[in-house]
């Protein structure tokens, strides 16, 4: 069968997207769509909902499915609200029902959404991490990897361990490629993996490198964005409220507001069209490809928007 596919980024975290009816073969889609094309970070689904505006699902370039994607739930927003002429509102995830919304488009008319990152939870249980029967772990050192850094553990809901770091971590990322491909294979913390940020204070706000499960190091990763901003207001790295992130891929805005014992988190960035795809899809895979790509105009506005936040990217990324 043939169909249209965007190609999309939010941070340049960037995904093909597909609006379709339910299918299941996106593993085998996605595999293929990254065989093709090395710089995608996979495949986003948008999906009839019965009780939202749209349903959507995140496939990993590795083809394993995540509970949540805050880069490409921006995305699909801003596709959702296109489509149906909304400015505002609800897209059903695995775990979650969450609010997006149209933000005032930055200077040079980039599209930008906000979106909710919700559950929140420290709970060991609902990464799930184990380990010396803790129920939480925040803003602790764990022993085996490091007494230098503090890490913290937090689902949103798709699993994070967050590491607050010496700029020295970012500029040489050996170590935490070395734990997140450890906590990504076999091993008795992590069943299912984790996504592995590091954390580091600059001027206006923070700076975020993020190894993903099921990708390996991204441009960006819009919860573990958030989750970071958490994780550096509780540790007084940012006072509470908006929190500028700075990532490999640019920078967003991470709100976090403290209610009582919860915290709400909303995430707001760029939602950009790269080009549009056709493709022919078939159960034998060399008949399987792209038929068409278009490229769309709006990347050049984000490449100059990027500039502006090199000053502070450059320190990190060699
Ligand atoms: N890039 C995504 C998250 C993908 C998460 C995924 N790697 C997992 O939890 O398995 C984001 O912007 O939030």
């Amino acid at each position: 069968m043939e169909f249209s596919l965007y190609k999309v980024h939010g941070s340049m975290n960037t995904f093909y997207m597909l609006d379709g009816a339910e299918r299941n073969d996106y593993e085998e889609l996605t595999l293929k769509l990254a065989s093709l094309d090395p710089q995608t970070d996979g495949l986003l689904v948008v999906l009839p909902s019965e009780t939202a505006n749209a349903k959507m699902r995140v496939i990993n370039r590795d083809g394993s499915e995540a509970s949540m994607c805050g880069n490409g739930l921006r995305c699909v927003a801003r596709y959702v609200c296109e489509r149906d002429g909304l400015e505002e509102g609800v897209i059903e995830t695995m775990k979650a029902s969450l609010h997006v919304k149209k933000e005032q488009t930055e200077q040079d008319g980039i599209a930008m959404y906000a979106v909710e990152i919700s559950p929140v939870s420290f709970q060991l249980a609902d990464l799930p991490m184990a380990y010396n029967g803790e129920s939480e772990w925040l803003l602790k050192p764990l022993p085996f990897v490091s007494e230098e850094i503090s890490y913290t553990a937090v689902a949103v809901p798709n699993p994070h361990l967050i590491g607050i770091v010496p700029a020295e971590y970012q500029t040489d990322p050996t170590h935490q490629q070395k734990w997140a491909e450890y906590f990504n294979g076999p091993n008795e913390y992590f069943s299912d993996g984790v996504n592995v940020s590091y954390v580091t204070k600059v001027e206006d706000g923070i700076f975020v490198k993020t190894f993903e499960r099921g990708v390996g190091f991204t441009n960006a990763c819009g919860t573990a964005m958030t989750a970071s901003a958490l994780v550096s207001c509780l540790a007084g790295l940012a006072p509470y409220g908006d929190v500028n992130v700075y990532n490999p891929g640019g920078m967003v805005k991470c709100s976090v507001a403290k209610e009582g014992d919860s915290f709400s988190l909303r995430l707001t960035g760029n939602a950009t069209y790269l080009s549009t795809h056709r493709f022919e899809w078939q159960e034998d895979d060399a008949k399987s490809g792209f038929l068409s790509s278009e490229p769309l105009q709006e990347q050049a506005l984000y490449e100059k928007f990027i500039e502006r936040t090199s000053s502070v990217t450059e320190q990190f990324v060699k």
